[in-house]
């Protein structure tokens, strides 16, 4: 055999063993660019969205007919810099946005994020830049602008008080004006609201314990309230003739301390007032004083609209389910437009007023209950109609001219703005993902559906890249939230769009991976979603986490000694839990920036644990709150963890992870850690998120695949 041809048949040998080894890097899965914030223009002849690369996040923008999308701005950095609140003014010239902070915080989200760790932090800051492109024009600090509909002016909140600065440029383009503050009222100002004609403010006066509406009329000297009562006010929106305010009502904080253990409704209204001065507002509908007719906690909230002069649209959960209702301003029955065991989420009405779209885990098999598939039903008949069947995933649909645009993904597909006109549907960015990315190389995660410890079902994601003959070391992921669903194909949010990626990675590296969807979640219903005994009062939902554990044990492709579990937030939380509780289970864990001692969550005002307004159950609160902590299981933990946290963590405080490690250090207990300063739960800055899920993997191979 001569030389050239042995050469030629080991190159051949290394190519096969390498396409069958279907091996890829972290790096590589995680290059995919990840859409948010899709917005549309009024009439719909434009659109806008954010589009994250590698942490270089940029706005593009496209225009119908052809909808060809084009990069707006030109940032260059992984800076960690987000970008929010995107709006296209009504003539289509201006396109506006937020740079900075992290609206996923709990806390101090209008502070600056500084991963990159400049000198001088990015301040958050509102942007202003022309849809045919140009220069950006910082026009202040501050945050949630809105643009007038007579396209004059841009309104936007800074440390808690509405500016409004002007938009149009002269002729040598030097911007007109510095911005001024419109009014100075008490409180936190939000929910800023231009009427239609654009020469009123609409916003709400948080003032802690209650929050009024009130309008300002540009030009005028006074603040105008609207039915200020002993209340928490909010959600304004304007009627299209802009002669009346629809709002939500809820009660104020006050009065003697409830119970801190259970479940507690919380009534609410909807309700519509004149502009008249001294106006009383009056009940357009009152949700059932019933649990599940609680003020809605789901995406959105009650997803107030006034698309059209005789249709509200709002979302309730009072049927068990999240569904989407319309109703006549002036009361009446309400129309259910969303029928059926299933939840919507990111719902929008079209421009012309006379459609709702929104995504729904609703579809024809049992595997829809875990995607999301984009619905439409019109505002005032409950004809809703699945515009986007099979097994992708997709989210956040707009309407515009000739059709609507979404966001959609697959088990494989990674997340990309699609857009459905004349019978067609095309990515507007696919050529945005990069050639490395390994989407064929990614396995279909499997729907598995197992009983709790004590029979709940609950769903899951196996995700397992081998034909399931030989035993193999298994992972569990544990998402956060809690009311989150993990579903099968790309998540919607970045923070799980990262698990996703990670967990293809393990299951890319020999392990099997099971997501589980324990209960607190979302998309299975109320009762599955405020379950008893859950969370610090009793960590119920640790039954599910357990389940599944031996649910994986019991397999004949999982080596039960080689059990894993993973978690971030919350799922953080239920990984410490696991390994306090049952190392024996799981042989080794990562627990990202876990709640470890509920007493430090900042959940539960101090002043109800003693003294006068000592909740009736405080003792046992305390006692429960204890008891369900990492913190009170040290002495049975004995599995190997990985400790990841951010110190600029504004939803889990950094000293949780401080305090558990601590106190493990002294049982002796096998960790490692991975401090990662300045950036926040949510992995703002591309490396630090390469980083950390990196770190996670090769922990899990050093514990399991050895
Ligand atoms: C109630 S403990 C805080 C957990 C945290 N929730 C909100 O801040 C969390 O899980 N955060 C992320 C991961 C999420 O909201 O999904």
């Amino acid at each position: 055999m001569n030389l050239r041809f042995l050469f030629f048949f080991i190159l051949f040998t290394c190519i096969q063993v390498g396409v069958m080894g279907q091996n890829f890097t972290f790096e590589a899965i995680k290059s995919y660019a990840f859409p948010t914030e899709l917005v549309r223009s009024k009439q719909g002849d434009k659109i806008a969205w954010s589009i994250d690369e590698k942490g270089i996040r940029n706005v593009y923008v496209a225009e119908a007919p052809s909808f060809v999308a084009r990069k707006l701005t030109n940032f260059k950095e992984d800076d960690g810099q987000e970008i929010t609140s995107i709006s296209i003014s009504d003539d289509g010239k201006w396109v506006l946005f937020v740079r900075g902070g992290d609206h996923g915080a709990n806390f101090d989200d209008e502070k600056a994020v500084n991963p990159a760790g400049n000198a001088e932090p990015q301040t958050v800051r509102v942007m202003q830049i022309a849809f045919v492109g140009g220069p950006i024009r910082v026009i202040s600090e501050g945050d949630f602008p809105v643009i007038s509909p007579d396209n004059k002016v841009v309104s936007y909140i800074k440390e808690g008080q509405p500016w409004v600065c002007k938009l149009d440029t002269n002729e040598n383009e030097d911007f007109l004006e510095a911005p001024v503050r419109l009014f100075k009222t008490r409180g936190s100002v939000h929910s800023l609201a231009w009427s239609p004609k654009g020469n009123k403010l609409a916003f709400v006066a948080n003032r802690y314990d209650h929050s009024f509406i009130g309008y300002f009329e540009l030009g005028k000297s006074q603040v105008n309230w609207l039915d200020p009562a002993f209340a928490k006010d909010f959600s304004p929106r304007w009627s299209p003739d802009g002669t009346q305010i629809v709002f939500i009502r809820t009660p104020a904080s006050g009065g003697s301390t409830d119970s801190l253990t259970q479940r507690k409704r919380i009534p609410w209204s909807i309700r519509k007032v004149s502009l008249s001065e001294g106006e009383k507002s009056s009940r357009v509908w009152e949700a059932p004083n019933t649990y599940r007719g609680s003020l809605p906690t789901t995406q959105g909230g009650t997803n107030l609209f006034w698309p059209r002069m005789d249709r509200l649209i709002f979302t309730s959960y009072h049927d068990g389910w999240p569904h989407a209702y319309s109703i006549a301003p002036s009361g009446g029955p309400i129309l259910l437009l969303s029928p059926g065991d299933f939840m919507v989420e990111h719902v929008r009405t079209s421009a012309d007023g006379n459609m709702v779209l929104f995504d729904a885990n609703t579809g024809a098999d049992i595997t829809d209950k875990d995607r999301r598939h984009i619905c439409q039903v019109s505002v005032d008949k409950a004809d809703m109609k699945v515009m986007t069947p099979g097994v992708g995933i997709e989210w956040s649909p707009i309407s515009v001219v000739g059709g609507y645009v979404y966001i959609g993904a697959g088990a494989q597909m990674a997340p990309q703005v699609m857009l459905a006109s004349s019978g067609a549907t095309r990515s507007l960015t696919s050529n945005l993902i990069p050639a490395e990315f390994p989407e064929k190389l990614l396995v279909q995660p499997k729907q598995v559906i197992f009983k709790s410890l004590d029979g709940l079902t609950i769903h899951g994601q196996v995700f397992d890249s081998s034909n399931g003959t030989q035993k193999k070391p298994a992972i569990i992921f544990v998402h956060g939230g809690p009311p989150r669903q993990m579903l099968l194909g790309w998540h919607y949010s970045d923070y799980y769009a990262n698990a996703y990626a990670l967990n293809q990675y393990l299951a890319n590296l020999g392990f099997v991976v099971l997501s589980v969807n324990y209960r607190l979640g979302i998309g299975y219903g109320y009762d599955f979603h405020n379950p008893k005994s859950a969370g610090q009062w009793g960590a119920s939902e640790y039954l599910d986490i357990k389940a599944a554990g031996e649910w994986l044990a019991q397999q004949s492709f999982v080596d039960s000694k080689k059990i894993g579990i993973y978690g971030g937030s919350y799922g953080g939380y239920l990984t410490a839990l696991g390994l306090a509780r049952d190392s024996k289970l799981f042989a080794a864990g990562v627990d990202i920036h876990g709640v470890h001692d509920w007493a430090h969550q900042r959940e539960i005002p101090l002043e109800s644990l003693s003294g006068p307004h000592k909740a009736p159950d405080a003792d046992w609160a305390t006692s429960l709150s204890f008891r369900s902590s990492p913190i009170s299981s040290v002495d049975t933990w004995k599995s190997p963890v990985l400790f990841i946290h951010a110190d600029d963590d504004r939803n889990v405080p950094f000293s949780q992870s401080i305090d558990l490690i601590n106190r493990l250090q002294k049982k002796k207990v096998p960790m490692e850690t991975m401090v990662i300063v300045d950036d926040t739960h949510h992995w703002m800055k591309f490396s630090n998120a390469l980083k950390v899920f990196q770190a996670t993997a090769d922990y899990f191979k050093a514990k399991l695949l050895k």
